[in-house]
């Protein structure tokens, strides 16, 4: 590949703001300065060069509730590059009983379409004997240190109490942080059967069945229960003030848990659930729901302070017939919607151009922040020497209206229908390779490449403030009476 020079750009990443070319060869980042050349040439004036974003959380062709989301490792990566994402991690997801290692293989497989690269973290779906000693393979092998647990969805993905305390400590003993989906899914199926009972049957019951209290308890427990297991905590799509404070009072507390509120969940709010026409309703059906202003506001102020550290998008796609397989039961309508390829712009309009986060926020947020906590950074989520050329050259006067028509998701719709967003991509570039091009695609299937996180070293050790407090102490007594049996 020909070395390629970005120039008259300014750099932007999660903590400096300067003028500078930036020169790329060989997929790295080889040089960072003033009147650089390079076999080929990149404009960049007006435009903000930034390491490309990461989203932690998506979900490419997931089988889910009886059916499997729409878009894939090709159609998922092409809309992450076309809005500037030049990484994703997915998550594996074995079905019950199934070996962990197979389920690795079978992501092996669906993810070598992929146009950027990706990594995965492991769902605990189910738990055993083989999963504790799999889990060793999965960190130390497989190059995945992350695992979730899914506090929701009984009967199917959900895992208890028991299990996710046995599971936490294991991510302890190996060096890995456990994700957890926090929802208290028996309060959620008692008040979704409530509600049908009721008559509520249309896609707003499915916002009543979620309300922030079973949030912000799940929230609560899943911090808890790794303070005692010792080991810090990352919780996914965090949308309510109640799971918010949660992680606040957590972290001034000394314990390290992370927050990740969704693009959908600052944007969009729960009015959406009330329009007239069932399909604009069902297609925003997510986990958790949209919330109100309040909350919104809640979000925006942990970005800004710092409380919460991560937007990501959960993008898990269905089109519109796959929601319908819910009409007259919400409970059926699978859960979750797209933004992979809105995420920067939409973060860019409604953040950065509102005043709400600076440009070096906005890089922290959506790239920086992140690679740090997967443990992947300065390879990725830097504009560096020697870090992966991954890279998006931001245009800030760049505008468009999102429409389902010209987006790269397989889906018939787009949650952000309408919005004029200001701030695109002139370039993104994928271990510099330059994917899109003023909106055109020019991204190539089967050059992402799946890349490895290693385990945390010690971070589980001095983590646990419930181990210091009951470190157990047997008390040699002088004397023990007879039972009283
Ligand atoms: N979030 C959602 O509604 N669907 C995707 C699966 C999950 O992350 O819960
Ligand atoms: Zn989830």
């Amino acid at each position: 590949m020909a070395s390629k020079v970005i120039k008259g750009g300014t750099v932007v990443t999660a903590d400096l703001t300067y003028v500078a070319d930036v020169k790329v060869d060989g997929g790295k980042i080889v040089e960072i300065g003033p009147n650089l050349s390079g076999d080929e040439t990149l404009d960049a004036t007006g435009c903000y060069i930034m390491p490309g974003g990461i989203d932690p959380h998506t979900h490419m062709e997931m089988p889910f509730m009886g059916t499997f989301s729409a878009d894939d490792f090709d159609s998922g990566t092409r809309a992450a590059l076309a809005g500037g994402t030049t990484m994703l991690v997915d998550f594996c997801l074995p079905a019950p009983n199934q070996s962990l290692l197979e389920a690795i293989q079978a992501w092996d497989n669906k993810s070598t379409m992929a146009h950027c690269d990706y990594s995965f973290h492991m769902a605990i779906t189910w738990w055993g004997e083989q999963v504790f000693n799999e889990m060793e393979t999965v960190v130390k092998e497989k190059g995945i240190n992350t695992f979730k647990h899914f506090m929701a969805y009984k009967g199917a993905l959900m895992v208890q109490d028991d299990e996710m305390y046995a599971s936490f400590k294991r991510c302890a003993a190996l060096g890995a942080m456990p994700l957890v989906h926090a929802e208290n899914g028996d309060v959620v199926a008692d008040l979704s059967a409530q509600l049908l009972a009721e008559g509520n049957n249309g896609p707003e019951a499915h916002a009543y069945s979620r309300p922030p209290q079973v949030e912000g308890e799940a929230t609560n427990r899943a911090i808890m229960i790794a303070d005692m297991a010792g080991v810090p905590l990352y919780v996914v799509h965090t949308s309510c003030e109640e799971s918010h404070e949660a992680i606040r009072r957590a972290r001034q507390a000394g314990k390290r848990v992370y927050g990740e509120p969704l693009i959908q969940h600052l944007t969009l709010d729960e009015s959406e659930y009330f329009d007239k026409d069932w399909d604009h309703a069902a297609r925003r059906v997510m986990s958790p729901p949209f919330r109100n202003k309040q909350h919104q506001d809640s979000l925006w102020a942990g970005l800004a302070s710092g409380s919460l550290q991560v937007v990501a998008t959960d993008h898990c796609a269905f089109t519109t017939d796959q929601k319908r397989y819910g009409v007259g039961d919400f409970t059926k309508i699978p859960n979750g919607t797209g933004g992979l390829e809105d995420r920067l712009p939409m973060l860019w309009t409604y953040g950065v151009s509102t005043g709400r986060l600076t440009m070096n926020e906005f890089v922290a947020v959506t790239s920086t922040n992140i690679a740090k906590i997967l443990n992947v950074y300065p390879k990725k989520g830097a504009v560096l020497v020697g870090a992966d050329a991954d890279l998006v050259v931001w245009d800030p006067e760049k505008s468009k209206t999102i429409s389902a028509s010209t987006q790269q998701s397989a889906i018939d719709y787009n949650v952000f229908e309408g919005k004029t967003v200001k701030g695109l991509p002139r370039y993104t570039l994928t271990r510099g390779k330059v994917a899109v091009e003023d909106g055109t695609m020019k991204s190539e299937q089967g050059h992402g490449k799946f890349v490895k996180r290693e385990p945390y070293p010690a971070v589980s050790k001095a983590l646990s403030t419930w181990k210091e407090l009951t470190n157990p102490r047997k008390v040699e007594r002088t004397g023990i009476p007879a039972s009283g049996v």
